[in-house]
């Protein structure tokens, strides 16, 4: 069997892949996120999961490399991470009382093999005060997360509703990723 590695430092990707229960090592790609503002979001979310896969693949070219990008987005907007508590701020005063999508792009690089997949979850938030807003941004929670919230966290007191994958706004959506590697016959 080959090896398994998990092209991610985010602990909610290492946390969520360990339910597959085969032993993995995770390396951070240093890769930087820049994308082009033409292509579409999941064109965006599967360009910047498969940059991440094959930078680690060049390092590692025997294993199965899993890498994976997690964006918002809000009126074709593209949210990612905030840069400072002003920018989480003004994410989380737009996202208030309205439905955004969460895209989160999987890429499984083995060899020369090399397959995509995207998760689209619809998530809907309250009407949020300026406190709530203020109370969250103390706790934190922001800065690591696309779109300045985290739905695993306090973040979840703002969803009203959600509609698709929630392992797939927390970053990675397991249960396809399972299904996908079970077809490439990667892991019997
Ligand atoms: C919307 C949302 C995002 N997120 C996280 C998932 C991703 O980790 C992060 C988006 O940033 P990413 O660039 O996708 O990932 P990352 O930088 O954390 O990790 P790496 O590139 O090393 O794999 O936002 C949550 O944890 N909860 C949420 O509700």
């Amino acid at each position: 069997m080959p090896d398994l590695i998990l092209a991610s430092g985010s602990p909610r990707r290492k946390e969520l892949l360990a339910k597959l229960q085969i032993p993995f090592t995770s390396v951070t790609s240093n890769e930087n996120e820049d994308f082009q503002h033409n292509l579409l979001p999941h064109e965006v979310v599967v360009e910047l999961a498969l940059r991440k896969a094959k930078s680690v693949s060049k390092d590692y070219p025997e294993a199965v490399i899993i890498g994976a990008d997690t964006i918002v987005v809000l009126e074709q907007d593209v949210l990612g991470k905030p840069v400072n508590r002003e920018h989480a701020k003004q994410m989380l005063e737009r996202l208030s009382g309205k439905t955004h999508s969460v895209f989160t792009g999987v890429a499984i690089v083995f060899k020369e093999k090399i397959h995509c997949f995207y998760e689209k979850t619809d998530v809907t938030f309250w009407e949020l005060t300026l406190k709530e807003i203020e109370h969250y941004l103390n706790s934190g929670e922001s800065f690591d997360k696309a779109g300045g919230y985290g739905i695993q966290g306090l973040g979840s007191l703002f969803v009203r509703s959600i509609q698709g994958d929630y392992f797939s706004v927390v970053g990675l959506p397991i249960s396809r990723l399972n299904r996908e590697l079970h077809k490439m016959m990667l892991f019997k």
